[in-house]
């Protein structure tokens, strides 16, 4: 499920091998248990569900972009290598840690309450629902997004909060592609004009420039005809040692 997502979140993936204790898993006896529930039967294993997936709610038009990128996807031949396709799926799961495990059970061990915001809603449809393609090599991403009726702010449209939460969860996913875990230290954004609740748009998003352990990201929610821009913005990501937040952030 983690397929080309290799480098992507190299720092947390080193978590996995942290001490109990340093993971914050409180107790050594932790260790054993991850162990064992790594063993377990494949019957009792836990499928996380990718949220990025299409389901019954996606609109045509979010059907149609979602086809229009997957055919530029790369593919893993039957050797394993990557071939193919500039762009891939970022997947996308209720805990951003499952995205380091391939799905499996540290997040489960750690904050076992903890949600990621953008996927907290269950509901097909209500919430965000959002696929984030990624271009590694032009340093961009590309996410289709349709905001649902649990994002309301003005009346029939979209709350500026909601726009914000897609542009750093954007933002930053490539910031984290191109250098693993970040966090948001700057956000500048300027609404032009209001999303209608239920309408799919484009979120595109790329690397301006870097320096030292700062991304600088530019992004455009656009129509998805490009004919009409909702909103711009910038972001300043910088990188961190995972232990930044396991400290407390
Ligand atoms: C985490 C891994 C999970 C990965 C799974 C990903 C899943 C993928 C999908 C989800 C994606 C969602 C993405 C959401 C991302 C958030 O929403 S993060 C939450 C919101 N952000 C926060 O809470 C951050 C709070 N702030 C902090 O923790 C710290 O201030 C920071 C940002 C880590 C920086 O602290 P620091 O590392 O000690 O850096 P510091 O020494 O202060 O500054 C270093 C340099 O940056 C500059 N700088 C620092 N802050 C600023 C600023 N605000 N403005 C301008 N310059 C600044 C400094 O001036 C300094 O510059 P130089 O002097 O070196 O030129």
């Amino acid at each position: 499920m983690t397929r080309g997502l290799g480098g992507l979140f190299r720092g947390v993936q080193s978590l996995t091998s942290l001490p109990a204790t340093r993971a914050g898993l409180g107790h050594p006896s932790a260790c054993v248990s991850l162990r064992t529930m790594v063993a377990l039967p494949s019957f009792l294993s836990f499928e996380p569900r990718d949220f990025s997936l299409p389901n019954s709610s996606w609109s045509s038009e979010m059907l149609r972009l979602y086809e229009q990128y997957s055919i530029q996807c790369e593919v893993e031949t039957e050797g394993g290598e990557n071939r193919g396709g500039q762009w891939q799926r970022l997947p996308s799961y209720n805990r951003s840690l499952k995205y380091a495990t391939g799905g499996n059970y540290l997040s489960k061990i750690i904050q076992s309450k903890a949600r990621l915001f953008t996927r907290n809603i269950r509901d097909p449809g209500a919430g965000f629902e959002y696929v984030v393609f990624a271009n590694k090599e032009e340093k961009r991403c590309v996410c289709i997004f349709q905001a649902g009726h649990r994002l309301e702010g003005p009346p029939g449209h979209v709350h500026g909060g909601a726009t914000a939460t897609m542009i750093d969860t954007v933002t930053g996913s490539l910031a984290a592609l191109l250098s693993g875990p970040v966090m948001t230290a700057n956000l500048n954004i300027n609404y032009r004009s209001a999303i209608p609740l239920g309408s799919t748009v484009l979120i595109e998003t790329s690397l301006d420039s870097e320096e030292g352990r700062k991304k600088f990201i530019s992004c455009k929610v656009t129509s998805t005809d490009g004919s009409k821009l909702h909103t711009e913005a910038t972001a300043l990501f910088l990188s961190i040692n995972i232990s930044h937040l396991l400290q407390g952030g």
